[in-house]
């Protein structure tokens, strides 16, 4: 098992990215991009539409109002989360400027098969037939290399507005695994490896997703739960992420000016024994407008091994979950997609607790 995040995905790479169409130009919507069932299960459908929770991380309940956003939904929003509002209009123009170059140059930083940074088709596109109204550039350590390559003349400023934009989202992130973790009574002692500050690895992945000719019958971003602990993501004003509700449908995120919206990963699942339930979403496109996303993917150092957390375990509530390194996940993800977590799980929850996250027989794609 690979025991660097950059070695993820060596053992499965992706063969896909020459299969790039220049989607800026494209007037009709090619049959490679026509997806069926993008409108089923929308939410109108049920009786109640609820949405996704709001919370102002300034609110003396901020913690409660996490723990129960985390516990029955899996994803909330947040305001007044200190990110200032000139960073995330910085982050966005960055990835505008990048998306913007021709085709051609934007290859030129193509991820490699078998790599995690760079640009190019997500990553889940190997396990659908269709390919998705998309494309993303993921930053993982420097992204220097690969802004030489895009722009030979100019790459500092895209290098320094994504490396403040990444350590700001370090601090919010340790602010929100400490309210997210201390809902449920955990404290740093529990979780040894994230006892002092700087903790945290991420990936920062830009999301670009042009206006498409016919919106209802492409995928922005299939159907997927993240391989992070957890996810911080700037959308701009162009809406089109939803979240799976049991019962409920898809959901929409709607964007709201300055609120970043935070979903449990896979690894927090694990992690929270899984109490906190890592959450379906996917995007979907617009007829006129460009959707720009910025996801903070959030996760331990390398070398971790993330397991329940024993405070979460008793006879009661075995342990649900083996340990596991974030790259070990991510190579299983890889190779095994909406299988992985079951494919770490040791054994099926008891008292007919239901898994949210069990899609055994539940389509996600
Ligand atoms: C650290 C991560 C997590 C990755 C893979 C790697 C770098 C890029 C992340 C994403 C970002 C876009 C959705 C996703 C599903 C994808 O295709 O690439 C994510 C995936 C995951 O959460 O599994
Ligand atoms: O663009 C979005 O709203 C969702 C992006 C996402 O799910 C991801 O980057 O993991
Ligand atoms: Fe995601």
């Amino acid at each position: 098992m690979p025991s660097r995040i950059s070695d993820a995905f060596k053992a499965h790479p992706l063969h896909l990215n020459h299969k790039h169409l220049d989607l800026n130009s494209v007037q009709e919507l090619p049959d490679s991009y026509a997806w069926t069932g993008v409108d089923e299960n929308p939410s109108g459908d049920s009786l109640i539409t609820e949405s996704v929770p709001v919370i102002d991380l300034t609110d003396p309940h901020a913690s409660e109002l996490v723990g129960h956003a985390c516990k029955s939904w899996g994803v909330f929003q947040v305001t007044n989360h200190g990110i200032p509002g000139s960073l995330l209009d910085d982050i966005e123009s960055a990835g505008r400027s990048l998306f913007s170059l021709p085709a051609q140059q934007k290859l030129k930083a193509a991820r490699s098969p078998d790599g995690v940074a760079g640009y190019g088709l997500a990553r889940i596109s190997s396990f659908f037939n269709k390919l998705m109204w998309y494309e993303g550039f993921t930053i993982f350590g420097s992204p220097l290399e690969h802004a030489r390559q895009l722009w030979p003349q100019d790459y500092t400023k895209f290098c320094d507005v994504t490396e403040e934009f990444e350590k700001e989202m370090n601090q919010l992130a340790e602010r929100l695994m400490w309210l997210m973790l201390g809902s449920l009574g955990i404290t740093k002692e529990d979780v040894n490896w994230a006892g002092s500050k700087g903790d945290f690895k991420a990936a920062l992945q830009l999301n670009s997703y042009p206006a498409c000719p016919e919106p209802d019958r492409a995928m922005g971003l299939a159907a997927h739960t993240d391989s992070s602990l957890f996810t911080i993501l700037y959308q701009n004003t162009v809406s089109g992420l939803q979240v799976q509700r049991e019962g409920a449908g898809w959901i929409t995120v709607p964007p709201l000016p300055g609120a970043l919206v935070i979903n449990v990963g896979d690894l927090l699942h694990i992690l929270s024994n899984g109490v906190f339930p890592s959450v379906v979403h996917r995007a979907l496109v617009n007829r006129t407008k460009h959707r720009l996303s910025v996801a903070y993917l959030c996760g331990p150092p390398a070398s971790v091994p993330i397991s329940p957390v024993p405070k979460l375990v008793d006879s009661s509530h075995p342990p649900l979950y083996r340990p596991v390194t974030w790259s070990e996940y991510l190579c299983t993800k890889a190779k095994h997609f909406d299988k992985a977590l079951s494919l770490v799980r040791l054994c099926m929850p008891r008292n007919g607790f239901i898994d949210v996250n069990d899609h055994n027989g539940v389509k996600v794609g």
